[in-house]
């Protein structure tokens, strides 16, 4: 028999290495998570195993569970992976910006919508030939909760038959990007900016989130008389409002934004924005934070497509910040499959998602040496059909080795979440199992403000 004081000793340096295995809990602290430890066994041991459904159907039983609640009232740190044009819930979209004066709304042919601010009756536009004063349309149509319900389900992905409305993932995905199309035309509305960055921050801090990096094209702005802005306006508007914010709520510490391109953009194309970002990094240092190229990987662009213009801030001599989605798939073995490894050759700072990390051991040796943080992003992992099941999560393994890592909500909007608590929730229940204890939580959170 092997001797069990060794034995014994082997489980203590194997848990050690687990993510949160070396932080130290004061007596307290242990009190709560002996709690924490009864709470999971009874959530994990449940007839319904949340983090094994897919998530709009667990949402409201994890609003039920003590664990969420215990989870929202935990400091999470920052939330380092968000897309900023899905940042603020869309009911907020629909019963507050929806409503404003001077908002027309379209239906295109593609069962999409289109929304613009405008003073005047807007002209046809190829993908929009009909405009009509929503208004006017709302007031018609009779049954206004009805019809802000139907315009929610342009804006979210959210359904009550997940399983067959996205049957794969080429469904969920043109979804997905039909409604960052729908929104944009609100989005971009100059003073809807405003108020929604405002209202995102908000969502953030009552989930106590101090700090927050938003992936953003920077999108120009307009007016209502068709007057454009341009990226620095937006990105003024960005510092502004961030200031406004903590002005009024001392305890958040602030914003900085990741410019983002869609892979779809040519090499000219993606050239251009780099030097750009560059520009913006040096005149707005406090709240440029870096670089990034977004959309779906699968069939998409791959970073060493783009190598040459991502070699320009080097070849320049200039400084811009990397924080590369990358390994966002489970296509062993393809050109995108690559991106992991092409990610950290170009000195990411993270690698957004790394989904595809744990089954390439080079660059999974590379990120934890360099601790270059995977932003594990469990709900879009989830509804974006990467995994159905998270005990099946790559990142289960990751989070055993102590690897650094990072959780984040990637598209509120879209997945009907609010800050951080249900990412956790799921990343600590799910992909944790009963080995994550409140010493990960507390090295997920201390690692997203490092
Ligand atoms: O999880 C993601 N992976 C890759 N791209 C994404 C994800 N979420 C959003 N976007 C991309 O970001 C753009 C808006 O900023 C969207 O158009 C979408 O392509």
């Amino acid at each position: 028999m092997p001797d069990p004081a060794h034995r014994d000793l082997l489980l203590r340096q194997e848990a050690s290495r687990q993510t949160g295995g070396t932080v130290t809990l004061t007596a307290a602290e242990q009190k709560l998570d002996s709690y924490l430890r009864r709470l999971k066994e009874q959530e994990m041991s449940a007839a319904q195993f949340l983090p094994a459904l897919h998530f709009f159907k667990a949402k409201p039983l994890i609003q039920k569970s003590s664990i969420f609640k215990l989870l929202q009232k935990m400091p999470k740190g920052a939330a380092l992976h968000v897309h900023g044009s899905s940042l603020v819930s869309v009911e907020w979209l629909v019963k507050n910006v929806t409503y404003r004066p001077n908002c027309y709304i379209c239906f295109t042919w593609d069962n999409s919508v289109r929304f613009l601010f405008s003073d005047r009756q807007p002209f046809p536009r190829w993908d929009c030939f009909y405009w009509q004063l929503l208004e006017t349309l709302r007031a018609r149509v009779g049954d206004p909760t009805g019809f802000d319900n139907s315009l929610m389900q342009h804006l979210t992905l959210f359904t009550e038959d997940p399983d067959n409305q996205y049957p794969n993932q080429d469904v969920v995905w043109e979804k997905f990007e039909k409604a960052f199309i729908a929104a944009a035309g609100l989005i971009t509305h100059a003073p809807v900016l405003r108020d929604y960055f405002y209202r995102g921050l908000e969502e953030l801090h009552s989930d106590n989130i101090m700090y927050v990096e938003l992936r953003s094209g920077l999108s120009r702005t307009y007016d209502l008389d068709g007057t454009i802005h341009d990226k620095v306006w937006t990105l003024k508007t960005f510092q502004e409002v961030t200031k406004k914010f903590i002005a009024d709520h001392p305890d958040f510490v602030g914003t900085r934004i990741i410019i983002s391109v869609h892979r779809a953009l040519s090499v000219s194309e993606v050239t251009a924005a780099v030097k750009e970002a560059i520009q913006l990094q040096r005149d707005f240092p406090d709240i440029v934070a870096g670089f990034d190229i977004v959309g779906r990987e699968d069939g998409g662009r791959t970073l060493w497509y783009f190598r040459k213009a991502l070699s320009l801030p080097a070849e320049l001599g200039a400084t811009l910040s990397y924080f590369f989605h990358a390994g966002e798939t489970d296509d062993e073995g393809t050109d995108v499959d690559q991106n992991v490894l092409d990610a950290l050759l170009f000195n990411t700072k993270r690698i957004g998602h790394g989904y595809a990390l744990a089954h390439h051991p080079l660059a999974k040796e590379l990120s934890r040496k360099g601790n270059v943080a995977v932003e594990l992003c469990p709900i879009s992992n989830q509804v974006l059909k990467l995994v159905s099941d998270l005990r099946n999560h790559p990142a289960t393994v990751l989070m055993a080795e102590g690897h650094p890592m990072v959780i984040s909500s990637d598209d509120p909007s879209l997945f009907g979440t609010t800050g951080l608590s249900y990412d956790f929730y799921q990343a600590f229940v799910g992909i944790g199992g009963l080995k994550a204890n409140l010493g990960t939580l507390k090295e997920l959170a201390g690692n997203s403000i490092k």
